[in-house]
């Protein structure tokens, strides 16, 4: 059993950003900036995007964090995003979800400019995506891609199942795996919560994508030998032992199905990490495709 390792690939990744930082700047070149707006203060949001602010510290971009209160209107909203659309220093920018329910996320989405979307959440992004041209890919399935490719783990001809169909992590990780490209070329089932015989599909998977956010849902009767596991899941559960009071769970019951995989990734410190990573590359990549 081999961990893909999220929070050493990350750190790795982060050098990697902050050395071509150096390069833009001794050439003269803008240093990029970040922007993300909260809405509200949910406990888990604010955790990510104070990583997210401490993550551009740590490559040597600038950022700003935009905190507004739970009850801001959806037309302030949109005028803030309109803001950071034409504030010339701001090469990217993404709106923390989940939003608060009286704003319509759609709406929101579709306010960001598609060239400083770095989410990768716009319907222009996704369409790009979808055609497999140049855009900004979303930070969690672009890291996911990131991990396999790293660790040389073979994807081409073989059974992915993804479980979740969401458009931020589900639906995009089936359409990136099934194209052609690295961590890619594999034959993709979509797997979600009106499957029917779910454990029969995910014992055929060569790789499993759980990404359906309920806590250590896959099990280890459910997977073959020699499967590779990526748990997109985290979910926070009350635990009084912790100083925190709360302990971290993916979507899969690492104990009994690590022992079957050949590689898997660790909750914390897989797919979490390299979420922040891969935003972090996109936020680079905007500032390039400006200059
Ligand atoms: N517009 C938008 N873009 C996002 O990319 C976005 C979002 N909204 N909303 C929520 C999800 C979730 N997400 C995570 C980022 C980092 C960790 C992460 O670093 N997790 C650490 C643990 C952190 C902790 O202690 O909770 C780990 O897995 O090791 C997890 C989850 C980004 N998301």
């Amino acid at each position: 059993m081999i961990l893909l390792d999220g929070k050493k690939t990350s750190a790795d990744l982060k050098v990697e950003i902050a050395e071509s930082v150096k390069e833009l700047k001794a050439k003269g070149k803008k240093t990029p900036h970040l922007a993300a707006i909260l809405v509200g203060t949910d406990g888990a949001s604010m955790t990510y995007v104070n990583a997210k602010v401490k993550a551009c510290e740590l490559v040597g971009f600038n950022s700003t964090l935009i905190d507004l209160p739970e009850e801001t209107s959806e037309e302030t909203l949109l005028q803030e995003i309109e803001k950071l659309n034409n504030n010339n220093d701001i090469d990217g920018f993404i709106v923390q979800l989940p939003l608060p329910k009286h704003i319509d996320e759609q709406k929101v989405l579709m306010a960001v400019h598609p060239d400083k979307d770095v989410d990768g959440f716009h319907p222009t992004n996704v369409g790009r995506m979808t055609l497999d041209l140049p855009t900004f890919l979303p930070a969690t399935p672009f890291g996911i891609l990131e991990l396999l490719e790293r660790y040389k783990v073979e994807t081409s001809g073989q059974h992915v199942v993804v479980i979740g169909r969401s458009h931020i992590v589900g639906r995009p990780m089936s359409i990136l795996m099934s194209q052609k490209r690295p961590a890619g070329d594999a034959t993709v089932t979509v797997a979600h919560s009106r499957t029917k015989n779910l454990k029969e599909l995910t014992l055929q998977a060569d790789i499993v994508v759980a990404a359906l956010g309920i806590p250590e849902f896959l099990t280890g009767d459910m997977v073959k030998d020699g499967v590779t596991i990526i748990d997109v899941g985290i979910t926070r559960i009350d635990d009084s032992s912790k100083k925190s009071g709360y302990r971290l769970a993916g979507d899969v019951h690492f104990e009994s199905v690590a022992p079957k995989s050949s590689f898997i990734t660790p909750v914390p410190g897989g797919v979490g990490p390299m979420t922040i990573a891969m935003l972090m590359k996109n936020t680079l990549l905007a500032c390039e495709r400006k200059s």
